[in-house]
């Protein structure tokens, strides 16, 4: 006899863009993101037995998003996260979670002229600040992940990788000078909240939080000497975990995005490897995929 062994609904892909104007100065600061917020509860009888009498629509769970937009803050993107769930089981009583994700894309306002201009922007690469949060009846409180999706980068020498297992599989060949190239997916998993009250109070250390995990990011990828992704993205998280108390884990998702050689030679004796190596064939796949994450 099959029974439901999980379930969750919900909106995905709401998009919602928020201004903040400051009518001293004729400021404007603009937020764009886009949210998913799923619930799960006492909703079984919706899908075994056709009762809509426990279904919330996502039409109204859509509509709540824009209306808690307007009603809270929603930078940082954390507390608006926490504002959203929390209202879930604070409003109906057969809801027993609700898991918010915003992600929040990037508008950096322009300098014209060397100024910054009051209200225009632009979109300066695909990177995007993440959060889940997730709200839970029976003392789970609020739990909270952070994140940096999609902040790509590249380091042009100063990466090796060599001493790796060599058998009758292995065809790739040490190196003391590659290049190195990624799309950076970096989050941090904060100690749970009790409630939005928690989350609210010393609110800087998401923003905080989120800079210093950018800065450890580019730093570490620009500064170390890799011996390998594996070894670099541990001591990315070593450092996220020392910036912030409060997180409880770090983690990364790297893939290792590769610049092959090509030989030249067979062109009237053009040497282009080893050191004499400048024109590279990016691949787009396959990549190496290179995941860990680090608790304290
Ligand atoms: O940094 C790396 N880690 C690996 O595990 C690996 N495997 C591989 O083929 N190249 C690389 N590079």
């Amino acid at each position: 006899m099959p029974s439901l062994a999980s379930a969750r609904y919900g909106k995905d892909n709401v998009r919602v863009y928020k201004v903040s104007k400051d009518a001293a100065t004729g400021v404007q600061t603009v937020t764009e993101m886009t949210v998913c917020c799923l619930l799960e509860g006492a909703i079984e009888t919706s899908y075994t037995t056709a009762d809509n009498s426990v279904v919330v629509a996502t039409d109204s769970i859509k509509n709540t998003i824009y209306i808690k937009a307007k009603e809270h803050p929603v930078n940082p993107p954390e507390l608006y996260a926490a504002h959203l769930a929390q209202h879930f089981l604070d409003r109906y009583a057969h809801i027993s979670a609700a898991h918010v994700k915003v992600v929040v894309h990037r508008w950096t306002r322009m300098t014209i002229d060397g100024a910054p201009h009051p209200h225009s922007f632009f979109r300066d690469g695909q990177e995007t600040r993440n959060v889940e949060a997730t709200a839970a009846r029976g003392g789970a409180g609020i739990t909270i992940k952070s994140g940096i999706v999609g902040l790509t980068v590249l380091k042009s020498t100063g990466s090796a990788f060599h001493g790796f297992v060599r058998d009758e599989f292995t065809t790739l060949a040490e190196t003391w000078d590659r290049i190195l190239s990624t799309d950076v997916d970096a989050g941090w998993t904060w100690k749970p909240f009790a409630d939005v009250a928690a989350v609210e109070s010393g609110v800087d250390r998401f923003d905080r939080a989120w800079e210093a995990a950018r800065n450890i990011t580019m730093k570490t990828f620009a500064n170390d000497e890799s011996a390998s992704v594996q070894n670099t993205m541990y001591k990315m998280c070593e450092q996220i975990l020392a910036a912030e108390e409060e997180i409880q884990f770090a983690n990364y998702s790297l893939p290792n995005k590769h610049y092959f050689e090509i030989d030249l030679s067979w062109h009237k004796g053009l040497k282009n490897t080893g050191k004499d190596a400048e024109v590279y064939a990016p691949q787009s796949g396959p990549n190496g995929l290179i995941k860990c994450e680090v608790s304290r």
